[in-house]
This record gives structure tokens, C-alpha cells and sequence, in this order.
């Protein structure tokens, strides 16, 4: 029998939990948020969503027999108690490290983890499916169980996914809502009222229940009955039926998300219903930790490196951002300009929108977890004669493409994208990484494309950005302290020259904060007697016809961006040079176009040959294939 100083490394895999007595669940409970809180207190993570599902998750496995049932998490961030309980709580001490344990699922982890993609409202979907191929395989004697949270939970794809779900009330499916009423923030809209409602509600009834067990022996059944009639219709008008009874939908709940075994009751009970049903958990996020319970801003949705006992942020205090630069823009530019509003899907401070929510709260609008929605109703903001700023991480904006396209640029309609966490971000693993938007956007008629190298840039190019009112524009950034600025050596047309020195042999184009790796790249190339020129175009959409007579003057042009290479800033400019009938010979540098495993951005980017010696030594290589000319 295990001691209960050490339950939790007992647990080998979920089955070991259904031997353990109440007591021990309890002990068990304890240790995990031990573990969570000292062993994420030193390597960063998502602290708070994992606190707030520990007995939500021991309750899942104790019912649900994973693998055999099908479990999905939702976005991911809170599944760190999920590989505790499947034998990997020994490999926290390396999360989210390369090489080490993925801050989400995955598969190539363990057969409990089915879902990497961290992007949220899309476990529905996958269980959706996942219950067809099981009832068409014959397959029915596995469950199938979504997590979603309430944040989730206001993305499209879970409501075109329930309509589905919802519509086959044969095909069984457990959608598990962890409500604990906030995404980084309070969860906003009709959806998150609801939800209250219910919670309020669900107690309201339970008090309904308790009331009339104790009325009913008291005046007999014929005035019970009069009065339990007179109950029911003051109920419908003062509690609406919730939006899940509505979809036709069985609802369970709402159930304590911190009392495993009313959580086991439920399950059981949803277990055998059949069909779809909904297990309404109220959780609190950051559960049994003080300095996350009380974290007003978002309950230490995701820490770095803090101490455990007081939950203090260790190291120096956070510099700059290129978040705070444009933060600090977007203030500026809204004083002068009452038509700038502004738009984030629940990620208010994340993508710096906080300070001008503050200052114009009227102008600021949180559509929850929403991007699709964002950009379209931003489109209309801007038909109402507004100029919409829509703050998204670039990776988001991947599952808005077709509104950024058809909805604003089809129009032409005035709306700045301003794209944070642009490039590889690393800790939070391929689907974080903002690596898809300058290949996505190049598709885009009429969108224009900026990409600042520095923080002075990044203020005038956002403000030359809301000044555009003919057309979409973007602004793209990393995620990151803001590096010192770089100043032009001279501009030739819309071009700022950064560096020229030698024989005109190689144009670098450096893109946006890979500008500073191009200067680096400058330098070795000069220890070789290479000359070049480095030039950042600050726009990279369209291309500045000033590239085509600079590059027609040198030997090779190479282009550096922190984007994914295929169809980025690079192909665009080799294709307006070949329009423009300049046959220079033309390299470009990118993130190689694949789904790329956690680590550190540096690492990601030298493991990528992002880094001026590797890009060096392929510039050298290429040239030596040419005849070299005698350096002036
Ligand atoms: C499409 C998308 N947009 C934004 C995010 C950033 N994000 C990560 S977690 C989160 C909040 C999730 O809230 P909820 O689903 O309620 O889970 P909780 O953190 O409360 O457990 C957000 C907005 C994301 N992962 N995916
Ligand atoms: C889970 C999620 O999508 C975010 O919380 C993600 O962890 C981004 O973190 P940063 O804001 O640190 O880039
Ligand atoms: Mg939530």
C-alpha cells in the first residue's frame, strides 16, 4: 500500500487512481498542486488553469478510461495534472525545455495525449469526429470526453461543433465545461452571462429541492401540488431554461469542479445517459494557491520563473516589450484620432491593449476567444466609418485569414492588424509560433505589410499604418523585450540603408528584427573581404521598387525574416525583382516550413540557420560559385 507522503509518484497510469480511498484522493490532491506550484514556479507555465483542474482531472480518469476513452483538452494549456496522473509527473522538471516536456498534449508523449494544437474551441470538433469514426466503426464501448473551458467555449468552432453534436442525440458524447469564469480575464458576452446564470441557478434549485422537502409533509399534497404549480411558472419567468436544454442537450450541473466525488457522480451519470450531455463543472482558476487565487489580473493564467511562496516574479523586472511599445502607439494615436477603436479576443493585456481600454473603454471591444468574428465585425466597425485596430498573436490569425481577405481587404476597408508574438516564440510549442501570417497576408490584395526592426520603428510604421484609409494594413512584432534601436546610415527612396561598406556583392534584406542579424552578417562578410549592402525596407508589402535597380547593382540579394520561408518576404521580393527584370541571384533565409518542437526562441532560430554565421557561410558558398570581384 503506498505511503501517502509519496501517493503521487505511485500513479503510474489512471488506473492506479480507482484503488485510492476518499482520504487518499484528498492527499493525492494536495500533493499535485504541491508539485504544480514548486515544479512550474521554476520553470514557468500555465500555473493557474492547471490548479483550477486537479480534482476535475483526477474525477476524468477515474471514470473515463483513457486511452480507451477518448479525453481532448481543449487549447491544452491545462493538461499538466492530466500527465501527472499518466506517468510523467518525474519530467516536470523539464517543461517545456527542448527536449523535454510539451506545456500541451502530445502524442508523441503518450497515447493519453490526442490533441497538440493549442489553439482554443476546437476540442468539440475533434470529439465530434471522434464519436462518428466510433460509431462507425462499431467502436461504441468507448467514451468520448471534450474539456473546454468557459473562455473556449465562446469560440465559433465549439457552436457549429454543438449544433452538430447536438443533432445527433444518439451519438454519445461528454463535453466537460470547466467554467471558472475567466479566460486571462472575466469571460465576456451572453455566453458567460448564461453560464452564471446557470450557476446561479443550478442553486437556486437545489435550494428548490431542499425547500420542498421540507414543505411537501408540512401542508399535504393538494396544497403542495397548488403551490409547487404556482413555483414552477415564478421559476420559467425568473430562471430561463439554459442555452444547453435549448440545443437539446443533456445538462448535468452545475457540480462542484473541487469535490472529485460529486465530479465522479456526474461522469458516472453521463457516462450512461447516452447521447450528448453536458457536465457543467464550476472550477476556480488557480485553485488552492493564494498568490494565484488572488492575482487580479489573470490568476496566474501563466507565470515565469516566481517564488513559490509568495508567488513573486524572480529575476529582473520584465524590460520593455515591443507589446509595451505599440501599447504606448496605440494611446498616442487614440488621442488624436476619436476614429480609432480598438479589438482582441480575450487577450486584452496580453497583446497590450490595456492601457488603451483604460483610456478609452468605449473604444475597446473583447469579443472572447473569437478572431474570425473579431475581423469581420471589425470590417463592419470600419464600414461604420471607424478605423478598427485588431490586436491578435500572429498565430491567430491563421483561423481568420478568410475575413481578413474577404471581409476586409475584398472591401478595402481600413482596419490595421497588429500581429504580436510574429516569428519563432518557442516556449509554447508549433502551433504558437507565429510563422504562417507574412506567407498568409502576402495572398492578400491590397493589405499592406510592415515589419519594424526596432521600437522606434514600430511607432512610426503603426502610425503610418492607422493613417492608411484605403485599405487594410499590418504590423508585425515578437514576442520579447524591445531591442535598442538601429538607426538607417542613409535612406535611398523608401529604404533605410543600414550599412554599405566594400564592393556592392551582396544586398541583405533584412526584415523586421532580423535586421540586427543582417548587420552581424555584414560584419563576417567584410572579415572576408565580401562587401554588402544591408537595407531595411520597413514595408515589406508591396515590395519597394526601389529594391529592383540596388539589387540590379550587386551580385546576389539575400533576404532574412523570421517567417516561414515558403511564399514569405523573400519569395515576394525574388518574384518583384524578376518582374522588374533584374536577374540578380537571390537567397532567402526563413524558418524551414515545418512544425517546429518547443525550446527556446535562440535555440529555434540557430537550429533553424537564422543566425549571421550559418547565413554567412551559405552567402560564401554561394559566392564562390561566381567569379569574386577584386574588392575596391
Ligand atoms: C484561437 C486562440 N486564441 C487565443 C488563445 C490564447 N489563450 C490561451 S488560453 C486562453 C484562455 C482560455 O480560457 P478558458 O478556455 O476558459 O481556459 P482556462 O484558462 O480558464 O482554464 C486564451 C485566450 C488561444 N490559445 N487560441
Ligand atoms: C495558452 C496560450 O495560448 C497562451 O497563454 C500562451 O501561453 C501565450 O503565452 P505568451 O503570452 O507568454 O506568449
Ligand atoms: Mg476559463
Amino acid at each position: 500500500m503506498p505511503t501517502d507522503n509519496d501517493l503521487l509518484r505511485t500513479i503510474k497510469e489512471p488506473g492506479d487512481l480507482r484503488a485510492l480511498t476518499a482520504g487518499q484522493l484528498e492527499t493525492l490532491a494536495r500533493q499535485i498542486r504541491a508539485t504544480l506550484v514548486e515544479s512550474v514556479a521554476r520553470t514557468g507555465g500555465h500555473l493557474g488553469p492547471n490548479l483550477g483542474v486537479v480534482e476535475l482531472t483526477i474525477a476524468l480518469h477515474r471514470v473515463f478510461e483513457s486511452p480507451r476513452d477518448r479525453i481532448v483538452w481543449d487549447t491544452g494549456h491545462q493538461c499538466y495534472v492530466h500527465k501527472m496522473l499518466t506517468g510523467r509527473v518525474d519530467e516536470f522538471d523539464r517543461l517545456r525545455q527542448a527536449g523535454g516536456l510539451s506545456g500541451y498534449p502530445s502524442r508523441s508523449e503518450s497515447v493519453h495525449d490526442l490533441v497538440e494544437n493549442s489553439h482554443a474551441s476546437t476540442a468539440l470538433s475533434y470529439a465530434d469526429g471522434l464519436a462518428k469514426a466510433a460509431q462507425l466503426t462499431g467502436d461504441t464501448d468507448r467514451a468520448v470526453v471534450a474539456v473546454v473551458g468557459d473562455g473556449a467555449l465562446t469560440g465559433g468552432m465549439c457552436w457549429e461543433a454543438l449544433n452538430n453534436i447536438a443533432g445527433a442525440r444518439d451519438r454519445p458524447v461528454v463535453i466537460v465545461v470547466n467554467d471558472n469564469g475567466r479566460s486571462y480575464a472575466p469571460t465576456v458576452g451572453g455566453l458567460a452571462d448564461q453560464l452564471t446564470t446557470l450557476r446561479t441557478s443550478r442553486r437556486y434549485e437545489r435550494l428548490l429541492e431542499w425547500g420542498k422537502d421540507q414543505v411537501r409533509p408540512v401542508v399535504g399534497e393538494p396544497v403542495f401540488g397548488a403551490l409547487h404549480a404556482a413555483k414552477r411558472g415564478l421559476k420559467d419567468m425568473l430562471v430561463p431554461q439554459n442555452m444547453f436544454d435549448g440545443l437539446g442537450l443533456k445538462y448535468l450541473g452545475p457540480v462542484d469542479g473541487h469535490d472529485v466525488a460529486a465530479m465522479e457522480k456526474a461522469f458516472e451519470r453521463a457516462r450512461h445517459l447516452g447521447g450528448p450531455v453536458v457536465v457543467h463543472c464550476i472550477t476556480t482558476k488557480g485553485s488552492g494557491y493564494v498568490p494565484a487565487e488572488s492575482h487580479v489580473a489573470d490568476r496566474f493564467h501563466a507565470v515565469g520563473v516566481i517564488d513559490p511562496d509568495t508567488g513573486a516574479a524572480i529575476g529582473a523586472p520584465a524590460a520593455r516589450s515591443w507589446t509595451d511599445v505599440f501599447g504606448d502607439s496605440l494611446v498616442t494615436a487614440g488621442e488624436s484620432r476619436p476614429d480609432l477603436v480598438a479589438l482582441t479576443a480575450a487577450m486584452l493585456e496580453p497583446t497590450g491593449l490595456g492601457r488603451f481600454s483604460r483610456a478609452f473603454p468605449e473604444r475597446t471591444f473583447d469579443v472572447g476567444i473569437a478572431e474570425q468574428h473579431a475581423v469581420t465585425s471589425a470590417a463592419g466597425l470600419a464600414m461604420g466609418g471607424l478605423h478598427p485596430v485588431v490586436a491578435l498573436y500572429a498565430t491567430f490569425l491563421n483561423r481568420a485569414f478568410d475575413q481578413a481577405l474577404m471581409d476586409v481587404a475584398l472591401h478595402r476597408l481600413p482596419v490595421t492588424f497588429v500581429l504580436d508574438r510574429a516569428g519563432i516564440t518557442g516556449d509554447d510549442g508549433a502551433s504558437h509560433n507565429g510563422m504562417w501570417d507574412l506567407s498568409l497576408l502576402q495572398l492578400v490584395p491590397g493589405l499592406r505589410i510592415a515589419v519594424p526592426r526596432d521600437g522606434r520603428r514600430l511607432g512610426e510604421l503603426f502610425g503610418e499604418a492607422v493613417a492608411c484609409d484605403d485599405g487594410p494594413t499590418a504590423v508585425r512584432f515578437p514576442k520579447g523585450p524591445v531591442p535598442p534601436d538601429l538607426p538607417a546610415v542613409e535612406t535611398v527612396a523608401d529604404l533605410d540603408v543600414l550599412y554599405r561598406d566594400g564592393p556592392e556583392d551582396v544586398l541583405v534584406v533584412g526584415l523586421g528584427p532580423m535586421a540586427r542579424t543582417c548587420l552581424d552578417l555584414a560584419s563576417l562578410l567584410a572579415a572576408g573581404g565580401v562587401g554588402s549592402t544591408v537595407v531595411d525596407p520597413r514595408w515589406i508589402k508591396p515590395v519597394s521598387p526601389a529594391l529592383a535597380p540596388l539589387a540590379a547593382r550587386h551580385r546576389l540579394v539575400v533576404t532574412v525574416e523570421d517567417n516561414g520561408v515558403t511564399g514569405g518576404a523573400g519569395s515576394a521580393i525574388s518574384r518583384a525583382l524578376r518582374t522588374a527584370g533584374v536577374d540578380t541571384p537571390l537567397r532567402d533565409f526563413g524558418i524551414p516550413q515545418q512544425f517546429l518542437d518547443h525550446g527556446k526562441r535562440a535555440d529555434l532560430l540557430r537550429a533553424a540557420g537564422l543566425t549571421s554565421g550559418d547565413i554567412a557561410a551559405r552567402v560564401v558558398e554561394t559566392l564562390s560559385g561566381f567569379p569574386m570581384t577584386q574588392p575596391a
